[in-house]
């Protein structure tokens, strides 16, 4: 029975790498997949992993119909045996819908990946449409730490190294990148509700203001 798959996550938690893996597999077996992304840090049209593989994908702008596009590429001749869509937080809602209408219409099996919430602890409207929708749910296995060694589960944003909770909902980034600009960090419930990132707890460590005070 073809399904929606939906694979969530946090930043960082192999989402991609795990795409380009079933990709792999069903390549090395005789299928044809036809990859979506949409606003991948490696730029327009491409599906990229961490680990430094990436693959061509086709963009999922908006205001695209995910379905008629699978649709026209069947009957100009092309072959299609499954999807993998990546970055699926940033697809509209009505492209969820499309994409579940290719599971049940056309008969393919659809792998979608994607971050679940945004900065703000906030649904994306993808993955909500996603969670609706989904035959499936999966948690990626291998887990994404916070800087204390427990779970990551959300999402933090900072702007020249502090933390934010307001902003555009999407701003395309790494969680490596310089403290000087907008960059990522992936924390446990408990240090994103106090906002405390790895950077402004290094701080305060540093900062005289905590330092134990002498008694005599
Ligand atoms: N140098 C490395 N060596 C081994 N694993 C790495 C390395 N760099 C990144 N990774 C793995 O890649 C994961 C990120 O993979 P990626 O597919 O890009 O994540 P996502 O798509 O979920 O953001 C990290 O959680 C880590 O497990
Ligand atoms: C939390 C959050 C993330 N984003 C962006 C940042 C990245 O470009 C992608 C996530 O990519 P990944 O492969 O899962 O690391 O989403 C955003 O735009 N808004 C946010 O709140």
């Amino acid at each position: 029975m073809p399904e929606l798959v939906f694979f969530s996550g946090t930043m960082d938690c192999g989402k991609s790498t795990l795409a380009l893996q079933i990709a792999h597999n069903r390549s090395a077996r005789g299928l044809q997949g036809l990859n979506f992304t949409r606003d991948d840090r490696a730029g327009e049209g491409k599906l990229s992993s961490r680990l430094g593989l990436v693959t061509e994908a086709v963009e999922a702008v908006q205001g695209m119909n995910l379905y008629a596009y699978v649709v026209d590429r069947v009957s100009q001749g092309g072959r299609v045996d499954y999807l993998i869509v990546d970055e699926a937080q940033f697809l509209e809602p009505v492209q969820i819908d499309q994409l579940a209408r290719i599971v049940d219409d056309l008969g393919l099996d659809v792998f979608s990946f994607g971050i679940t919430t945004d900065f703000r602890t906030k649904l994306f409207p993808g993955s909500r449409r996603l969670f609706e929708l989904a035959d499936r749910v999966e948690t990626l296995q291998v887990e994404a730490l916070c800087w204390c060694g427990a779970r990551a589960t959300h999402n933090a944003r900072t702007v020249g190294g502090e933390m934010v909770v307001e902003g555009a909902q999407v701003v395309v980034g790494d969680v490596s990148s310089p403290a000087a600009e907008v960059g990522y960090e992936v924390l446990c419930r408990r240090h994103h509700r106090r906002r405390m990132t790895s950077g402004s707890v290094h701080a305060g460590a540093l900062s005289p203001d905590v330092l134990p005070v002498a008694s005599d």
